[in-house]
């Protein structure tokens, strides 16, 4: 290949809690939170990724940290166009200047609307791309966690990012079932801050609900004794607190939140037709996103649906993979817009 005709095609993971770059040929070079943070005087952007992220609910007045996906989908636009222009010149960093422009392929809810994902692409091409695909979310998720997606067999992928959780059922180059809810990891965080809010009058940040999601958090409600010491504010006093709360308080706050996705994968089974119910049955359900790491998730859904439960290998990559790994079909997609975001039947 000649200097001249030198483009790296990027897949871009455009989370709700992490953005993903993935460059064909290299892998995944950028991981960073979706964060920003802005400069309220000037509008300057102070900083992005985890820089930003280490100001959340530190930030001195004129400096606002902005989260600008929510629910899987743009709610601040100049913002994510600016992230995304930010992470396409990170992971370019080492690129050609002769180099063309790069196709990039963007990953989407499935539950998009046209208007939305037209937000995505615009922004995408705002932010240096010289065409941009969008692709659903699950599509790429199952492509990236090695599902046969393009063979007559029916695979079910279930990914639980930040914002939304979504389920379907994959047959033939095509999403055959799905069920897309603005329910995921986000809601998990919440449930556990109104918790400790309503138990011990404590006020705790995001970023320490996590961690109790993370380090102690299940999906089974059980007499685990597991205890973490955390700290926040008390709101009787207005002064800082330490208590410890226990792994079982932990899943009985998450049990809502768990209820709503094995729902979303129940429902989304009865809607499949009965040969591809039969293959999902012999293949299992797979797991793919960041929430598909909370402990127990799989036995929980196993044991509501009776199918086998597997989690990807790394299911934190897997959307960021596939949108990588389907940079191969790109003639494909240009050719069928809608392949892999809309229905078979829209
Ligand atoms: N070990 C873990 N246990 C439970 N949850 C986890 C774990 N690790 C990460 N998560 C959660 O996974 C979520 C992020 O997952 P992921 O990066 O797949 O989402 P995203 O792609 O950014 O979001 P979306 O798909 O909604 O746009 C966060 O809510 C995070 O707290």
């Amino acid at each position: 290949m000649g200097l001249f005709s030198l483009s790296q095609d990027l897949g871009i993971d455009l989370g709700t809690a992490n953005t993903l770059v993935f460059i064909k040929g290299k892998g995944i070079v950028v991981r960073e939170p979706s964060v920003v943070a802005i400069n309220k005087t000037t509008g300057d952007i102070e900083a992005v990724g985890s820089n930003a992220r280490n100001m959340i609910g530190r930030t001195p007045g004129n400096i606002q940290v902005i989260r600008p996906m929510k629910d899987g989908v743009i709610a601040d636009y100049d913002t994510t166009a600016s992230m995304m222009k930010y992470y396409i010149k990170l992971a370019q960093r080492n690129r050609s200047s002769f180099a063309k422009k790069p196709n990039v392929m963007v990953c989407v809810p499935s539950g998009i609307t046209m208007v939305e994902e037209r937000a995505v692409i615009d922004a995408a091409k705002h932010a240096g791309a010289k065409d941009a695909f969008p692709i659903a979310e699950p599509f790429a998720a199952a492509i990236g966690a090695g599902l046969p997606v393009w063979e007559p067999t029916g695979s079910m992928i279930v990914d639980i990012g930040g914002g939304t959780t979504e389920v379907a059922v994959i047959s033939l180059g095509g999403i055959v079932t799905s069920r897309s809810i603005r329910t995921a990891g986000d809601d998990m965080d919440e449930s556990i801050i109104q918790y400790v809010k309503r138990t011990y009058n404590l006020m705790i940040g995001e970023r320490t609900s996590e961690s109790l999601k993370v380090d102690i958090g299940s999906a089974i409600t059980s007499s685990e004794k597991e205890l973490m010491d955390i700290r926040g504010r008390d709101l009787l006093t207005g002064l800082p607190k330490t208590i410890s709360v226990s792994a079982s308080e932990i899943a009985s706050a998450l049990k809502d939140t768990v209820d709503s996705i094995v729902e979303a994968v129940k429902n989304t089974l009865e809607r499949t037709p009965p040969e591809l119910a039969a293959d999902i049955m012999d293949r299992g359900i797979v797991l793919s996103g960041g929430g598909a790491l909370l402990k127990d998730l799989d036995k929980v859904i196993s044991d509501d649906t009776k199918m086998p439960v597997f989690v990807a290998d790394e299911p934190l990559d897997s959307v960021a993979i596939g949108t990588g790994k389907s940079l191969e079909y790109i003639e494909h997609f240009r050719s069928h817009p809608n392949v892999g975001v809309r229905h078979l039947s829209d």
